[in-house]
């Protein structure tokens, strides 16, 4: 058959993303196609540089030009990533893609090891991500990332301070632990930590962003309320254990994102703490706070579970010592990788299939 760009793009009308359920003609994601009588080449523009699916898809191309043009042509395919957005124009962040909430309802189940990794893992991927420590009374996000010395520097702007994050890692920082002494007991009423939380998303120079998580404080609190009334929330990552107690305070944040008025998409349930293993003995598994805890909240939600995390000393460590675990080989640098695909993943599907991101107007 001669190779032509309407038969080649014929041939690609085949190939579906799996998650988003269209071909990848119709999403606009074959770009850059040049055609010769032998050969062809042509960019699939992912919807994050994170995808899972990158070599299936990829594969699934060279299938369907194999079954139309035979051996002989060569293809060449470049696998890039263009991530997507959803969100309403708005005067704040406007060129942050996705701002995406990480919430727990107890304190203490990792809310911040698995947010570090997390923004650690999708930087890996090629992301441009940031990441705002909006626990505000107790920040942990400075030592997570070997930064508590680090104060950000601060420029004019129109006669306003215009704050830079601290970068580290390849990922945008911002906590008030670079603005109060460590050992400063400060005691935070809620309208000044909301104003803080206000003051990292307006007077911050995020620059563009592919998505920019928020390390919210445990439970529910006037911080979570201030976040999607100031701006547009892609959607929000619950962290539990499997634990009962646990997954009891989750349920309640789980729903307050749920209530009507707020309506924040829940891009799924991470399970930290899900077991413990031997770092020796990686295929050993206890249980010690109980068995899928989080993947039965998620199914009761009907939410996705976006993967699970041991407990592992070397996790601890890595957050005392500032070097996230995702840069240690082995089980926990996979754990952290597959749970920021997935994130990346639930982020695209949302893009693409739910309503425009939006500030939420609570009424009081
Ligand atoms: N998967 C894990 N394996 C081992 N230790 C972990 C794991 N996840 C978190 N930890 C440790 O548990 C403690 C609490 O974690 P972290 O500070 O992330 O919790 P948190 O939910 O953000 O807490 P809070 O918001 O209440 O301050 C830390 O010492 C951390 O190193």
């Amino acid at each position: 058959m001669t190779v032509t760009r309407e038969k080649v793009l014929a041939a690609l009308s085949r190939v579906e993303d799996p998650d988003l359920k269209k071909d990848l003609v119709t999403l606009g994601m074959i770009q850059g196609l040049e055609v010769a009588s032998d050969a062809i080449s042509f960019k699939v523009v992912l919807t994050t540089p994170a995808c899972p699916l990158k070599e299936v898809i990829k594969n699934n191309c060279l299938e369907a030009l194999r079954e139309d043009f035979g051996d002989s042509l060569k293809v060449n395919i470049l696998m890039t990533a263009n991530v997507t957005t959803a969100r309403a124009d708005g005067p704040l962040l406007p060129k942050v893609k996705n701002i995406v909430a990480i919430a727990s309802g107890k304190g203490g189940v990792g809310k911040s090891t698995t947010a570090s990794n997390l923004a650690v893992a999708l930087a890996l991927s090629g992301a441009k991500v940031g990441l705002i420590d909006a626990d505000i009374s107790g920040p942990s996000i400075p030592t997570m990332f070997n930064v508590e010395a680090e104060q950000p520097s601060v420029r004019q702007e129109d006669g306003k301070n215009i704050i830079m994050p601290v970068e580290q890692y390849g990922v945008k920082l911002m906590s008030i632990g670079f603005l109060t002494p460590a050992e400063a007991a400060v005691v935070w009423r809620g309208p000044m930590a909301s104003s803080a939380l206000k003051q990292f998303i307006s007077d911050v120079d995020w620059g563009e962003l592919d998505y920019l998580l928020i390390d919210l404080p445990p439970g529910t609190s006037d911080i979570h309320l201030t976040m999607v009334q100031t701006v547009p929330v892609t959607g929000v990552v619950i962290v539990t254990t499997p634990q009962k107690v646990a997954l009891a305070d989750a349920t309640k944040g789980l729903t307050m994102f749920r209530q009507p008025q707020i309506n924040v998409p829940i891009l799924g349930v991470v399970e930290n703490m899900a077991y413990f293993t031997p770092e020796e003995l990686p295929e050993n598994k206890y249980y010690l706070f109980g068995k899928d805890g989080g993947l039965k909240l998620a199914e009761r939600f009907e939410v996705p579970f976006l993967g699970g995390i041991p407990i592992v000393q070397s996790i601890r460590e890595s957050g005392d010592s500032g070097y996230p675990a995702v840069f240690k080989s082995g089980v926990t640098e996979g754990a952290y990788r597959d749970l920021a695909e997935s994130v990346a993943r639930q982020i695209a599907i949302r893009n693409a299939s739910k309503n425009k991101t939006e500030v939420v107007q609570v009424n009081p």
